[in-house]
């Protein structure tokens, strides 16, 4: 029995989601939507040819006896009411990050997710499926460069909207970075920090930009992450762990080299669409996978997101203050024990 996917945002995400959904995934099918525009969500269960209800909103939607999953691909403050209404409901759910754009919201589906006393939740932190960091993942617990003691990445946009913020380099971009590298490494944070370099001329008035953010962990690894929205090149995404005994850096994304006109080189990808597809492909075949097959998601979890939001939070304050922000955690309750994913690399 396929598992029956309600999307609550029609959005450019939610698109490509049901788009893989129904043309690459096994195990699945779309059978509601919902968006605030109905047009717009009428109009993608024509294009796709879905055998679909269009709901007036998420209410109706979770309430929908054939949806048992609920896809999330709504603005980011209104995931918290959607999310907790499906736990409400008993509905598993696949959140886009954030799962909550304040950490007292992700508090309150942590509490409501355990209430119901069976997992749920699962939050679209994809790089945790990409094979670059997977196979990065399988080295460092394997222990084939030591213990980590420092790590290098970067994420570097070619150029972002006027309607990007300078806190968005932190809660919407930099989440990313947030959930891997505590991820990659086993370790919790312990600070942060955000310096401002010399601002790129092609960043517009109000936003800074690049950003340098640097985490202390526990166990005392520095990470240093470069944010830089308008590097005007490409999508580029960078990340190197340097330990003991050797280094694991994230490979480059194949992509075909040429030589014209007395130049040699690869192109760069430009989108992140490109750079993850093939880990948003595999966070959603696991989720449907692990539903239909253990009865729950393995993936990112409730308290990913939590995390994440705690550390974007201190982030945040610590591009105001450019001091050291303290991280503060409560431990991770038994409840949301390392998956498998986070348990093993691959
Ligand atoms: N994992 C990743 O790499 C990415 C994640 N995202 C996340 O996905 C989410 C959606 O982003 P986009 O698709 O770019 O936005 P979008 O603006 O293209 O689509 C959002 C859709 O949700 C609808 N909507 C908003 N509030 C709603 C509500 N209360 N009920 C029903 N529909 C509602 C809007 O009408 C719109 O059609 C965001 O949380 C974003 O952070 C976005 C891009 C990449
Ligand atoms: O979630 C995303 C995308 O996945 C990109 O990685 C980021 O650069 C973008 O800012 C954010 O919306």
């Amino acid at each position: 029995m396929n598992l029956g996917f309600g999307v609550v945002g029609t959005g450019a995400i939610g698109q490509e989601h049901m788009k893989r959904i129904t043309r690459k995934l096994t195990g699945a099918d779309i059978v509601a939507v919902t968006d605030v525009n109905q047009e717009l969500a009428g109009n993608i269960v024509k294009e796709l040819n879905l055998n679909a209800s269009v709901h007036k909103d998420d209410t109706e939607l979770i309430n929908d006896p054939n949806v048992k999953a609920v896809l999330v691909t709504s603005w980011g403050p209104a995931h918290e009411g959607t999310v907790l209404k499906a736990i409400e409901a008993g509905k598993f759910v696949f959140v886009e990050k954030p799962l909550a754009t304040t950490s007292e919201g992700c508090e309150r589906i942590v509490t409501a997710e355990q209430e119901q006393g069976k997992r749920l939740v699962q939050v679209g932190f994809m790089r945790r499926y990409d094979s670059g960091y997977l196979q990065m993942k399988e080295a460092i617990d394997n222990n084939f460069i030591g213990e980590p003691l420092m790590v290098r990445c970067s994420h570097r946009n070619p150029e972002v909207g006027e309607r990007y913020t300078t806190d968005m380099a932190i809660l919407d971009t930099l989440i990313h970075e947030i959930d891997t590298l505590h991820w990659l490494v086993g370790d919790d944070y312990k600070s942060i920090q955000v310096t401002y370099p010399k601002k790129s001329s092609r960043a517009l008035e109000h936003l800074k930009d690049p950003q340098i953010v640097t985490f202390e962990t526990k166990s005392g690894i520095i990470m240093h992450a470069e944010i830089f929205v308008n590097c005007q090149f490409g999508y580029d995404i960078q990340c190197e762990v340097i330990g003991e005994e050797g280094v694991v850096k994230l490979p480059e994304v194949p992509s075909v080299g040429y030589r014209k006109d007395g130049v040699r080189g690869y192109k760069i990808l430009q989108d992140w669409q490109h750079r993850f597809n093939d880990a948003f492909n595999n966070e959603f075949q696991d989720f449907i996978d692990s539903i239909n097959q253990k009865g729950e998601p393995q993936g990112p979890s409730s308290w990913d997101g939590y995390i994440a939001s705690v550390t974007g939070d201190a982030g945040v304050r610590a591009q105001t203050s450019e001091q050291v922000e303290v991280i503060e955690l409560p431990d991770r309750p038994d409840f949301y024990k390392k998956t498998k994913l986070e348990e093993s690399s691959l």
